[in-house]
């Protein structure tokens, strides 16, 4: 993946205690020479799974741009990596984030959509909820006129344990303001859907 999330600040001795405890539930041995490190890596990648927590969209939308477009932006295609807050597995797909902006014609740095689309990811999270709040945040920091974040991911607790069926999607959407309305709802849609696979 391209991102570079900073490691969230975890309490790593605590989080190693817990692994270790989980490994020795599971019956394994976490002294044995390939379990030894386990704990610790596995702390250090619990701060990448959930840098999210100690970001803010208030800072990640801070900067924004004259450029007097006042048209919908689009962003397709955004890589999701998030972890399920039921089972802590990951959930993994897309999300496209659309916007009108403000009446002012500011805007936002195309980067900062797929990073507010990873800051909420990086949390324990279900799908509906992250697709809520890459939507209330355009609005709320960015004043955007009009907002449609759709999100399509494979959930692994429904893949590789409980009902196992692998391949499945689900798609959450999230439109708010002009974009409720029918043709410009439909004019996302069509570039949505435009050139896709
Ligand atoms: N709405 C929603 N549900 C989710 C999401 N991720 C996982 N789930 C579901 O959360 C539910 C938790 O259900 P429970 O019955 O409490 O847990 P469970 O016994 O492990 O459920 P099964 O997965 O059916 O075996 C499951 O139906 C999951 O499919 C999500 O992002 N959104
Ligand atoms: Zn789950």
């Amino acid at each position: 993946m391209a991102s570079e999330a900073k490691p969230h600040v975890v309490d790593q001795p605590r989080a190693e205690a817990a692994v270790r405890e989980l490994l020795i539930a599971i019956g394994e041995d976490p002294d044995r020479e390939g379990l030894v490190e386990t704990p610790a890596r596995v702390a250090r990648a619990y701060g990448e799974f959930f840098a999210g927590l100690s970001l803010d969209a208030g800072e990640v939308l801070s900067k924004t741009f004259r450029i007097d477009h006042e048209e919908m932006i689009l962003v397709r295609d955004i890589e999701v990596y998030s972890m399920c807050e039921h089972h802590l597995v990951p959930f993994h797909g897309v999300a496209h984030v659309g916007y009108i902006p403000a009446r002012d014609g500011r805007v936002t740095g195309l980067s900062k959509l797929a990073r507010l689309v990873e800051m909420y990811a990086r949390r324990p999270q279900v799908q509906e909820r992250l697709t809520t709040q890459v939507a209330d945040s355009l609005v709320t920091h960015l004043g955007a006129q009009g907002v449609m974040v759709i999100v399509e991911c494979e959930h692994l607790c429904m893949s590789m344990r409980g009902i196992r069926k692998p391949g499945s999607r689900t798609i959450t959407s999230a439109v708010r303001g002009q974009l409720r309305d029918p043709a410009t709802r439909a004019e996302a849609m069509a570039l949505l859907l435009g050139g896709k696979r």
